[in-house]
Order: C-alpha cells, then sequence, then structure tokens
C-alpha cells in the first residue's frame, strides 16, 4: 500500500519495481500486446478517463484498450484480459455478472455487486464506525445518519428519536450517475424537511474548516487531494437559520485547493498511517479496486475523521500523474495474469 501525496509533498514509499526484461518486436518499438483491456464507460467517463496521454504510454507498454459494443453480446466481443466498466443503469450490471461467471480468467473492475454496495448511502458507510484502526494515529467516523423511504413529513418524529442533530445534509439514497443522485441540501430544522423528496439520508453536518480530502484509490495506491467543501456552521446560524438549502457539487472541483492560504490544522493531510489502514480495510470489505473516499477533519481536532461519501471509479483525470499510477496498476494486473498462465496474450518475458 503506497500513499502519495499532492505534488510538491514528499512521497513516502516509491514503488518498487525490479524492472521487468520484456522480449521486443524486432518489427516495430512498439511492444506485443501484453494487456487488453475491454472498457464500457460513458461518453463523459471516457473522455475524462482514457486521455490521449494514457492512451499513448499504454500502448508503449503493450497495453491496449477496446471498445465493448454494448449493443453485441458480451462473449463474442475480445477476448479480453480486463473488463473496465461504469455506466449507468442495472440492466448492464447483469450483462457483466453473466459476462463474470463465463469468463473467470477476466478482471471486471470492479465487481458489480460490490459497486451496487456503494451506490446505497445507507449501505455505502454501513460498518465504517466498527474499522479496527488502532494504533493507526488517528480516528474514523462516520456521520450520525437516517434513511428517510417514503414519508418526510414524518421524519421530523424520527430525527428526534434518533437524537440526530440539526444541520443535517440531505442526500438522494441512491446514487446512479445522474445529477438528481447528486442534488444534495443542507436542512436547518425539522418542519422544513417535509420539502425534501424521499428516498433520502439525513446525514448530520459535521464542522469541518471547509477543506475535504479526496482519497483516491488504485488498486494499492492511494492518493490524496485537498478539495473546497462547505463552511462551518455557527451556533448562531444554527439557532437563526431554518428551511432547507440546496447547495452545489462544492468538491469536485477539477484542480485541487492550493493550501498555502489554509489554517495549517483544517488543511494537514491525514495520516499515512490512517489512510493506509482505512483503504486496507476497505478494499477488504468492500471488494473494490477503483474508488475515492470523501474525508473530512472534525473541526477543532487533529486525527478525528469522518468517512462522507465513497465513490466508485471516480474522475481519476483530476488526479496528478494519474496516468502514470494506472499504467502502474495495469502492468500489476499483466504481471499477475502471466504469472497464473492467464493473459490472452504472452509472448512477453517478464
Ligand atoms: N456530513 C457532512 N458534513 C459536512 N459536509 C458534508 C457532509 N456530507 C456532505 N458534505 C459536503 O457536501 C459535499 C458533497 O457530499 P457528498 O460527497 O456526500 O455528495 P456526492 O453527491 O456523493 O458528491 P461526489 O460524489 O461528487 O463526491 C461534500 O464534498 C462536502 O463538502
Ligand atoms: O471529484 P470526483 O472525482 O470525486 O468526482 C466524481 C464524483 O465523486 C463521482 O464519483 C461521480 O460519479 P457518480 O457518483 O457516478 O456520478 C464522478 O462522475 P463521473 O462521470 O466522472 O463518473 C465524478 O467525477
Ligand atoms: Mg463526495
Ligand atoms: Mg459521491
Amino acid at each position: 500500500m503506497r500513499v502519495e501525496e499532492e505534488e510538491g509533498e514528499e512521497d513516502n514509499m516509491v514503488p518498487q519495481t525490479d524492472g521487468e526484461v520484456v522480449a521486443l518486436d524486432t518489427a516495430s518499438s512498439e511492444q506485443k500486446e501484453r494487456l487488453v483491456i475491454g472498457y464500457a464507460l460513458t461518453s463523459k467517463k471516457k473522455q475524462s478517463f482514457l486521455q490521449p496521454k494514457l492512451e499513448v504510454l499504454a500502448r508503449k507498454k503493450g497495453i491496449s484498450f477496446v471498445s465493448i459494443d454494448q449493443d453485441k453480446p458480451l462473449s463474442e466481443q475480445g477476448p479480453f484480459d480486463v473488463v473496465l466498466h461504469k455506466l449507468l443503469g442495472n440492466e448492464w450490471h447483469d450483462v457483466i455478472e453473466d459476462y463474470q461467471k463465463k469468463h473467470p480468467e477476466v478482471t471486471v473492475l470492479d465487481p458489480p455487486g460490490a459497486i451496487q454496495r456503494i451506490y446505497n448511502r445507507q449501505s455505502m458507510l454501513q460498518g465504517l464506525a466498527d474499522l479496527n484502526l488502532a494504533e493507526c494515529d488517528g480516528m474514523i467516523c462516520v456521520p450520525k445518519q437516517m434513511v428517510v423511504l417514503h414519508d418526510t413529513t414524518s421524519s421530523a418524529n424520527e430525527v428526534a428519536k434518533a437524537g440526530l442533530k440539526f444541520p443535517l445534509v440531505a442526500k438522494p439514497l441512491l446514487v446512479d450517475g445522474t445529477a438528481k443522485s447528486h442534488q444534495l441540501f443542507l436542512a436547518y430544522d425539522c418542519l422544513s424537511l417535509a420539502e425534501l423528496e424521499p428516498p433520502l439520508v439525513l446525514q448530520e453536518f459535521v464542522n469541518h474548516g471547509g477543506v475535504l480530502f479526496k482519497v483516491f484509490v488504485v488498486g494499492d495506491v492511494i492518493r490524496v487531494v485537498r478539495r473546497f467543501s462547505l463552511p462551518n456552521v455557527s451556533n448562531v446560524e444554527k439557532e437563526k437559520v431554518a428551511g432547507v438549502f440546496q447547495f452545489p457539487r462544492v468538491s469536485s472541483a477539477a484542480a485541487s485547493v492550493d493550501k498555502t492560504d489554509l489554517d495549517p490544522r483544517v488543511a494537514e493531510l491525514p495520516p499515512k498511517p490512517l489512510l493506509e489502514g482505512l483503504v486496507r480495510e476497505l478494499r477488504n470489505r468492500l471488494g473494490l479496486r477503483l474508488f475515492n473516499i470523501d474525508m473530512i477533519r472534525e473541526h477543532g481536532s487533529q486525527d478525528v475523521f469522518y468517512v462522507i461519501d465513497i465513490n466508485y471509479f471516480p474522475g481519476y483525470g483530476k488526479m496528478p500523474d494519474y496516468e502514470q499510477v494506472f499504467i502502474d496498476f495495469f502492468l500489476g494486473l499483466a504481471q499477475a495474469k502471466h504469472e497464473k498462465g492467464l493473459c490472452v496474450k504472452s509472448g512477453i518475458e517478464m
């Protein structure tokens, strides 16, 4: 597990590759196919992820990307070593599940069942508060939250019974990639909850100084970036303000936050042992290799963090140096498959 920090900050571990002896095709400088990756992505995701630099670097390493025709049977396409996918809707879920049963030799990134779990904001965070992260230089919490499935008019009593404290962040219960599933509201009082449309999750707002940590995970690599977030809510505001207020996607900025003008107590990155422990636990529990974690530091604390969101196959194109991170990741998959003798095309001495 390797935690890499933002550019300009030390990497604590450099990937220890002993290099590889590769048989070059004398006819061309490009290497023989080492890994064939079939991809099924939305056009937006293809544009943001499969950028030309990644494709060129990958090709030089014998890694090729092949677009999957969603109108043809998947088993009639390929053969693939890896299927990389992120599409909307559930029909693709069944296609991939069926394909994986027929092609256990293909690495599916990532298994649909594992993805479904984090597409529900309740199951997404289930069990995180019980992680065994002792000796990891910090604490991981999850905000108190409750699900409102049908009727928000009665949720005022439910909120009181659950002991949730306002303000609350109201989030659509299901994440489906649509803009609607990212429409979030800040609710300041019980009565205003009736204005909200279920099914949703009501999650206690945690003051965190306006900075969020996006922890990107690519297999065993962890890359942390800072993003702008919502400002603290003062006690005066809590007393005076009533109603629900939709807020924009404050943290999905294209660029990270430059930390120079931030309070170091707010901007300091989470401790590496804590990130490594959290990602190790989540990798095991979620069964995912491509995800990011939205973490916030409880305002006034040094080492109490809250996980508020987990995203499958996020916007890696915004992650500094993402091309090399993915090349290393795919080469690792190729190595593992060669060792098992599972690669679609061989001819490469590792
Ligand atoms: N419990 C919370 N306490 C404080 N701020 C929060 C909380 N939940 C969400 N936020 C703020 O709202 C933003 C969006 O929340 P969240 O990440 O859960 O929504 P999302 O739609 O899944 O966003 P995305 O998937 O684009 O990261 C967070 O980046 C953070 O700024
Ligand atoms: O800034 P990031 O990379 O976190 O933005 C992500 C966002 O977190 C979600 O993962 C989005 O996916 P959905 O939740 O499925 O909407 C990503 O959108 P995508 O179109 O790139 O998959 C954002 O990039
Ligand atoms: Mg988020
Ligand atoms: Mg999200």
